[in-house]
């Protein structure tokens, strides 16, 4: 969410020191899982999933859109992000083992998804693939999960237009249920900026666009570096 942001909430989990022992050896391996870019494709991505990404990967090759990694967002962003706002008494043991919600599933078991941004228009879309692990009401998906990738989606779309941002009001209208496994596109937009008040739309629909699953319109605030945030 956040991924996604300007941090590498993916690659970084708040800080690297990692002491010695079990935890450095428990840390190098479970780096190099998180260091690895998650928005391509792997075995578990399924045939709508796959059209998608290639799809867009041609609309990229065109110039207007671009494939959001999830491990090369800008080390500085982070660096700020943790420097100005994560508390310095927070145990690096605990910090150092921290990873993105969204990431820290094993291949196809929970979200699989990519993301494409197109700044010109101030536009984020997502593609989600919803891994089993993420069942709600029996063979559907979640309202948690459908909420925490509407939240990431919205929430990259105010950063590349907003800076480091973080949600303060998230509305979500549930209008038919996701099926598990199946994929979905977001597409997320910008409706208006006031002062450090992000406004982001987005809606949730199935792949042939004929079913809106979701509608939901969010509010991110522009940190202040001035304020803590605990
Ligand atoms: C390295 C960098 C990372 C970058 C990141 C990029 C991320 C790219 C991918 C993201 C992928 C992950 C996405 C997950 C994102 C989360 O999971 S965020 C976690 C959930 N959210 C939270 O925990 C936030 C908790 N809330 C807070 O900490 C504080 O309320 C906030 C949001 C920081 C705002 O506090 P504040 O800076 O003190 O702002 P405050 O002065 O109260 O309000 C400023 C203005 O906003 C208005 N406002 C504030 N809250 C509200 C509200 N709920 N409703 C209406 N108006 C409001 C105020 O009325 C005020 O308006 P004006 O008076 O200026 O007109």
């Amino acid at each position: 969410m956040s991924s996604t942001l300007g941090l590498s909430w993916d690659q970084h989990h708040l800080g690297q020191e990692v002491q010695m022992g079990s935890v450095a050896r428990r840390s190098f391996a479970s780096e190099n899982v998180v260091n690895r870019d998650h928005a391509l494709p792997n075995p578990s991505w399924n045939k709508d999933l796959r059209l998608l990404f290639d799809q867009f990967m041609r609309k990229c090759e065109a110039g207007s859109w671009k494939r959001l990694p999830s491990n090369n967002h800008s080390p500085q962003s982070f660096q700020d992000f943790q420097t100005r706002f994560v508390d310095p008494k927070l145990p690096k043991e605990q910090i150092s083992q921290a990873r993105l919600f969204t990431r820290s599933f094993e291949d196809g078991l929970g979200f699989e998804y990519v993301m494409f941004c197109n700044d010109a228009e101030k536009r984020v879309v997502c593609f989600f693939q919803a891994g089993p692990y993420l069942q709600g009401a029996p063979g559907f998906t979640h309202g948690g999960a459908i909420a925490t990738m509407i939240d990431a989606t919205t929430g990259m779309c105010a950063f590349r237009a907003g800076g480091v941002v973080m949600t303060a009001n998230l509305n979500i209208n549930y209008k038919r249920p996701i099926p598990l496994c199946s994929v979905v596109v977001m597409k997320s937009q910008i409706d208006k900026v006031e002062g450090r008040k992000v406004f982001v739309s987005c809606n949730v629909r199935s792949v042939d666009e004929e079913t809106l699953y979701s509608e939901a319109t969010s509010l991110f605030i522009k940190l202040d570096p001035n304020k803590k945030l605990a």
